[in-house]
């Protein structure tokens, strides 16, 4: 795994061409992930083994992406620490008992990670399919974004009680972040032990946050996390919404990659950060609504701009919506193969 395309493009090594996966690769969009998720719930695929892999490798067997990246979700660290956790269709992820007092926080546990087993499990599962043909990547929540989601108690336009619990208790903010990162860790680390080849940290609400906010609780735990991960040959990508602006922040927690929103140039902003560190990114996800002759033209684009530039690994911005037409996806593998 270590000669291939994404490997040797997240440490910066120069590759014959860019390699490519995205972001939600596996989901809505794809008919045969409905056939799956028809007959099972959303928290039943993420923790039967069998079906996280079938679900994890229908992008490589459908459109032949370069990196696979494990089924799971960014909550499940939340519920291994006691979070009452449901995903339902049309409402998606709730947590019935929200953390919003001291002592909500004080309930949670963090020697969880043997809960978190049926990740290690799938793991498996998915590198005896893939058989060492491409290198699968792990991945878990930030806490800035897990605790999101824990304090609101689901999604959110605002972040209202989130900002506010920063703001106004910024001591049971720290509380409650620093446990999310005990969990995170030991849970990439799970992961690594299982046997992924590469893992991404996905901060995806971050751009809520001022740049002195960002630094405090954010970046700071990520810092943290990064900094106990068994990372011998394992590249880590850090991604949030935001990067186009936290990226040199970003970069100071040392990942070998960040990955970057569609808010900026690519290569201005790799012109930022130093030497050594790749950029993944980052196509608007919107242009895969857009007509071929418009994907193909905003692609290559970005690929002539990033030209002769090693550590360059295409991916969009954000996940990948789930009505985009399946053949648009296709199409742009297709075609960033042939470039
Ligand atoms: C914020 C976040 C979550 N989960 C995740 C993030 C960070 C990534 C990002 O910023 O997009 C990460 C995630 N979620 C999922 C993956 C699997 C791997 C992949 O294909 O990328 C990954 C990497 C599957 C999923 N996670 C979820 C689904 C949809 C479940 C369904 O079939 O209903 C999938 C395939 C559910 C989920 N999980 C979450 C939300 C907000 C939702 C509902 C989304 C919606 O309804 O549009 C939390």
């Amino acid at each position: 795994m270590r000669d291939s395309l994404l490997i040797k493009a997240a440490f910066s090594e120069e590759t014959p061409r860019p390699p490519v996966w995205m972001m939600r690769q596996a989901g809505r969009f794809m008919k045969e992930y409905w056939d799956i998720k028809n007959k099972y719930s959303f928290l039943e695929m993420c923790k039967t083994p069998e079906l996280a892999a079938d679900v994890t490798m229908l992008p490589v067997d459908l459109l032949g992406i370069d990196g696979a990246i494990l089924f799971s979700d960014i909550l499940v660290t939340g519920e291994a620490m006691g979070g009452d956790l449901s995903f339902t269709q049309g409402v998606g992820p709730k947590f019935a008992n929200p953390v919003r007092t001291k002592a909500d926080i004080d309930a949670l546990d963090t020697q969880v990670v043997h809960k978190l087993q049926y990740v290690a499990d799938a793991i498996k599962v998915i590198q005896q399919r893939l058989n060492g043909s491409i290198p699968l990547i792990g991945f878990a929540g930030a806490p800035f974004t897990v605790m999101s989601y824990l304090v609101e108690g689901g999604s959110s336009k605002d972040f209202k009680l989130t900002k506010l619990m920063l703001h106004n208790e910024p001591e049971m903010a720290h509380q409650l972040l620093s446990k999310i990162a005990t969990v995170t860790a030991d849970y990439l680390n799970l992961q690594i032990a299982a046997g992924v080849n590469a893992v991404q940290i996905f901060d995806s609400w971050a751009q809520a946050l001022a740049w002195d906010d960002y630094k405090e609780f954010s970046h700071r735990y990520i810092t943290e996390i990064i900094s106990k991960l068994n990372r011998k040959d394992i590249p880590v990508i850090s991604f949030c919404k935001g990067s186009s602006v936290f990226a040199p922040l970003m970069a100071e927690a040392k990942p070998d990659v960040i990955s970057i929103d569609w808010n900026v140039d690519l290569l201005d902003i790799k012109k930022r950060l130093p030497a050594g560190i790749a950029v993944q990114g980052n196509l608007d996800p919107h242009i895969l609504y857009a007509d071929k002759k418009v994907i193909k033209e905003r692609i290559y684009r970005l690929f002539d701009r990033m030209k002769g530039e090693k550590g360059f690994i295409f991916n969009l911005g954000h996940g990948i919506m789930p009505d985009i037409p399946f053949d648009n996806v296709k199409y742009a593998v297709e075609i960033i193969k042939e470039y």
